[in-house]
């Protein structure tokens, strides 16, 4: 039976966009252009040629989709800023028209009495900086304080919620490892190079926010637990393989002040002794830990695949979204229970939460009937509650997304939204999940 479903009375109830999946205009008043750009512009990269040129025309429409929010009743949302667009060539001269709009986006969210929470870096690297290495150079670590200190002294006053990164794990392993994302390389030795540095700016950034904020901030990690296909010993070895590289990296060196040393033995010479004072330097204390959270995998020994050789394993009878993800909401409750096991007890979001399925909107009403969305959420709901329930220092949870967007590499044909989006005429319409989740919102889950 399930368990009663019981939220906190000050939880908070958002939801989440990223900078270039969303707004559109990415060269607009000064901007510069970011690797998604160049990556999107490659053919082959990016599902039926998609890219950010237009989205979801944020950038232009910020006042209807804040004002969207607020029909949703939602308390906070999460979105990232364009490095490009506050400094178009990476670093160097400050485009005002660029961070006029973020100024003017959070003045609208609390006008409307939602709090702004914001991502430093969600992917979308300037151009700029990749022509000098990117994630590659160590100097980025500097590149990026420099970025995130102009943010902290424009709009610390009124945004009380930073994160440094957005899943460091996505943009090694896609951008650096198999190349299936921006920047597009597929190099051992970068993605190792790439994480630690990135692990690098992130400590640097938030040292700089000690010496200029008055907030909380944190980082953002993907969790995808890991369970063995079988009890066999090389199953469960190949499980904390999989584990150490997916969901250990970037937690262990900030919570544990050392890298999994599954990595070392995965990577070999790929993985350099990292020197010490770098740990001093990620380990900043965090005020929280963004978790993402979508599905979880099986997994099973699987020598052939390059490094880590795992496989995943398919579960017959489970349910999968359009992304290929199993739908295991027990896996929310059992990766924030590990994590305070593994790194003690300490504020948690849920920064992402959701599914991607295809709902057309109904041809005679056109209203967007998504049931497997809503059961997703539904069962979401009360895995987050059980997690609750069991001691879990939950803050809040941010659906992802609020608008059907550019899902990166698949185009614009993964649709997350709990808003549908039209691309041909930017029209937004609500789908039966924003209206439940309206509900749960307005109830604080009572309604559930
Ligand atoms: N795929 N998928 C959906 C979603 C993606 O759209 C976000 O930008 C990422 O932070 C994270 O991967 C999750």
């Amino acid at each position: 039976m399930s368990k009663p479903i019981h939220f906190p009375p000050d939880f908070i109830w958002g939801s989440a966009t990223s900078a270039y999946q969303i707004e559109g205009s990415p060269l607009a008043d000064g901007a510069g252009p970011s690797i998604w750009q160049r990556f999107c512009a490659v053919p082959g990269n990016v599902r039926d040629g998609d890219n950010g040129d237009i989205a979801c025309d944020h950038y232009n429409r910020y006042k209807e989709d804040v004002a969207l929010m607020a029909r949703l009743g939602l308390k906070a949302y999460r979105f990232s800023v364009s490095w490009s667009r506050i400094l178009p060539q990476g670093r160097g001269a400050v485009n005002q028209p660029g961070l006029d709009f973020y100024s003017k986006l959070i003045d609208e969210l609390l006008a409307h009495g939602i709090e702004p929470m914001v991502t430093l870096y969600h992917w979308d690297l300037p151009a700029a900086l990749d022509d000098r290495g990117g994630w590659l150079n160590p100097d980025i670590a500097d590149w990026f304080t420099d970025y995130t200190r102009i943010l902290f002294k424009a709009f610390d006053g009124r945004v009380k919620s930073w994160a440094t990164l957005n899943e460091p794990w996505v943009v090694t392993d896609g951008g650096y490892m198999h190349g299936t994302l921006a920047p597009g390389h597929r190099n051992l030795h970068e993605a190792a190079l790439a994480s630690h540095n990135l692990m690098r700016a992130h400590g640097s950034a938030v040292q700089a926010y000690r010496e200029i904020g008055r907030h909380q901030i944190g980082i953002v990690v993907n969790i995808e637990p890991k369970y063995p296909a079988s009890q066999s010993q090389e199953d469960l070895d190949a499980t904390r393989r999989a584990d150490a590289y997916m969901n250990r990296q970037y937690l262990d060196p900030i919570f544990l002040g050392s890298y999994p040393p599954e990595l070392k033995q995965m990577f070999g010479d790929a993985w350099p002794d990292w020197p010490a004072a770098d740990f001093d330097l990620i380990g900043q204390k965090l005020d929280f830990v963004g978790i993402n959270y979508y599905t979880r995998s099986v997994v099973r020994n699987e020598p052939s695949n390059w490094p880590l050789k795992v496989a995943p394993v398919r579960q017959p009878q489970a349910t999968y979204t359009e992304t290929g993800w199993e739908v295991f909401p027990q896996g929310l409750t059992d990766t924030l229970t590990t994590f305070t096991q593994r790194y003690g007890p300490m504020p948690v979001y849920i920064m992402e939460n959701g599914s991607a399925f295809y709902d057309p909107p109904n041809a005679e009403n056109g209203r967007v009937h998504d049931p497997l969305r809503i059961d997703c959420l539904r069962k979401n709901m009360q895995a987050l509650s059980n997690a609750l329930a069991q001691g879990v220092d939950v803050r809040g949870y941010m659906v992802w997304s609020l608008l059907d967007n550019l899902e990166w590499s698949l185009g614009f044909a993964k649709r997350f939204g709990i808003v549908h989006v039209n691309f041909e005429t930017q029209q937004r319409t609500l789908k039966d999940s924003a209206y439940l989740y309206a509900d749960i919102v307005a109830s604080n889950g009572a309604c559930l």
